[in-house]
């Protein structure tokens, strides 16, 4: 019997620490998850990788995959577009692969409206000085960019309500099991889990 994979959004502030989390969730459990590569028409930051970290794209090119309808979700953020292409979690669900998403607040309610069963965990900071502190000290946003961000972040933080899960990101590992024990009680919740006997017992009869 085959089932469709799980779909894990992790959403939250920038610089709450998702991408960091996400990486040692993805090192301690090799290949259990496949990540979306999102799409964005940001500039490449420093260590930056097209096609690992982003897909990086013109407005353009961003613009003509809407159109094709490419994309599950897409959301301007901080003068930009971010976004999910469809094609790559499609397929990866349907081989019932567990896929990770990791994207802002707009885009991952679009997500909740096309896909109920996915599984939606904020990650959320201590305080608002310490995400402050961790977008300055990662060093890859000018001062204004820095305040229009924590700007949205407030935003953003009230938008945990919307989600199933909510997770502080106070040391590294500690989220990290916070949200691998939800994943784990996850795939047990009955709608997940129950198999379709309807379609055994006709494989049983035949
Ligand atoms: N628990 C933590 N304690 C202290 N620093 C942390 C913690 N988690 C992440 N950081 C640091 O905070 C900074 C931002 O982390 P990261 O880039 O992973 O955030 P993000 O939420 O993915 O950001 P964005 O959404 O902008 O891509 C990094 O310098 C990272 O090393
Ligand atoms: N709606 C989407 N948001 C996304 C996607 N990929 C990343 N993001 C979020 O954008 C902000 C800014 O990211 P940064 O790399 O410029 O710091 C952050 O919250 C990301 O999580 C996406 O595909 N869709």
């Amino acid at each position: 019997m085959s089932k469709r994979g799980m779909l894990i959004v992790l959403s939250g502030p920038s610089g709450v620490g998702k991408g960091t989390v996400r990486k040692a969730i993805f090192e301690q459990d090799d290949n259990k998850f496949h990540y979306s590569i999102s799409m964005t028409t940001r500039s490449m930051r420093e260590g930056e990788i097209n096609g690992r970290d982003y897909y990086f794209v013109s407005k353009n090119e961003f613009e003509q995959e809407i159109k094709n309808d490419g994309m599950l979700e897409y959301a301007q953020y901080v003068d930009n577009y971010y976004g999910t292409p469809l094609k790559y979690v499609n397929e990866m669900l349907d081989q019932g692969k567990d896929v990770f998403l990791e994207i802002e607040v707009n885009g991952a309610m679009q997500v909740r409206e096309k896909c109920p069963d996915g599984l939606f965990i904020f990650l959320t900071p201590p305080d608002l000085m310490e995400l402050r502190h961790r977008i300055v000290e990662r060093g890859t946003d000018d001062l204004a960019t820095i305040d229009k961000r924590m700007n949205k972040a407030v935003d953003e933080i009230e938008m945990m309500q919307n989600y199933d899960y909510a997770v502080v990101n106070d040391e590294v590992l500690n989220a990290v099991e916070k949200i691998k024990t939800i994943i784990r009680a996850e795939r047990w919740r009955v709608k997940r889990f129950l198999p379709d006997y309807k379609k055994q017992l006709g494989d049983v009869l035949k």
